[in-house]
């Protein structure tokens, strides 16, 4: 690949693979995002989707294979690490956040990712907000721009699934990361906040965000999306346009057998 086409990538990862026991996972997954796009993540159940996520961000790590961030190999880093680097993840089910209210959940842990003040988010709840009191005022910004400033005060326990996962992307655009892993962002979401998340996915993708996303919901990672990468079975089927997975008969075939 030349340098330029390298430059054009932001995440690249190489020949991936993770067993659990016997069960094979990641099968050799290679796939590289470019900056800029929305590029999504598909497969039927149990294609391994989860797993590359917590493979690239550092949740696992591989059995082989490495993971690239900006040219950097991040491969076996701690997530905060990864997050360092510029990318960030959400994740399918938003980490419940008892006792605090949405503006104290967007202040723990500006990156998103477990480290220090994950964990004082269990220990001392109450200083979290104080002590980095420095990032309120993105807060409070990133909160208005998702026009959810009006939760600020609602304890995080209290507001719908549709709304956390508004907060949850919030709570990742505070760490201005350069490539955000989206984990199924609208699933248990109703239509008018799923319109909601996909103006907010296109509108911080406009300002410069790419994103990586999976999404069972077909018809809003066709609108989203592209390109379009599938999995089968852990390893990658396909990547190309929405119109050309759509139509690829291997796509087709491997959501029949997988029964998704
Ligand atoms: N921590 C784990 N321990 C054991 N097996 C696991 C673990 N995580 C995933 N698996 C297995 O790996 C395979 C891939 O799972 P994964 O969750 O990555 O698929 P997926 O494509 O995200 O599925 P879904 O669309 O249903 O969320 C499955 O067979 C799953 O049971």
């Amino acid at each position: 690949m030349s340098d330029a086409a390298a430059e054009n990538v932001v995440l690249r990862v190489d020949d991936l693979q993770k067993s659990f026991g016997g069960l094979t996972a990641t099968d050799h997954a290679t796939f590289d995002v470019e900056r800029g796009t929305i590029t999504g993540l598909i497969g039927p159940n149990g294609a391994g989707k989860s797993t590359i996520f917590n493979l690239i961000s550092g949740f696992y790590e591989p059995d082989g294979g490495t993971v690239e961030v900006n040219g950097t190999d991040v491969t076996g880093m701690e997530p905060y690490e990864v997050a360092e680097r510029g990318l960030v993840r959400t994740f399918q089910t938003p980490r419940k956040l008892e006792g605090m209210t949405v503006r104290e959940a967007m202040l723990v842990g500006p990156r998103n990712q477990p480290g220090e003040s994950f964990v004082r988010l269990f220990t001392s709840p109450g200083a979290v907000a104080e002590s980095e009191s420095e990032n309120l005022a993105d807060a409070e910004r990133i909160l208005a721009e998702f026009e959810i400033d009006h939760l600020a005060e609602q304890p995080a326990t209290d507001i719908s699934g549709g709304q956390m996962k508004l907060v949850e992307l919030a709570r990742a655009m505070l760490a201005e990361p350069e490539v955000l892993l989206l984990d199924e962002p609208v699933a248990g979401v109703n239509p008018t906040l799923a319109k909601k998340l996909k103006s907010q996915i296109r509108r911080l993708n406009d300002r410069g965000t790419t994103f990586l996303l999976i999404e069972h919901d077909m018809e809003f990672v066709m609108d989203l999306a592209d390109p379009i990468v599938v999995l089968d079975q852990g390893t990658v089927l396909t990547e190309g346009t929405p119109h050309s997975v759509r139509n690829d008969q291997r796509v087709i075939d491997a959501y029949l057998g997988g029964g998704a």
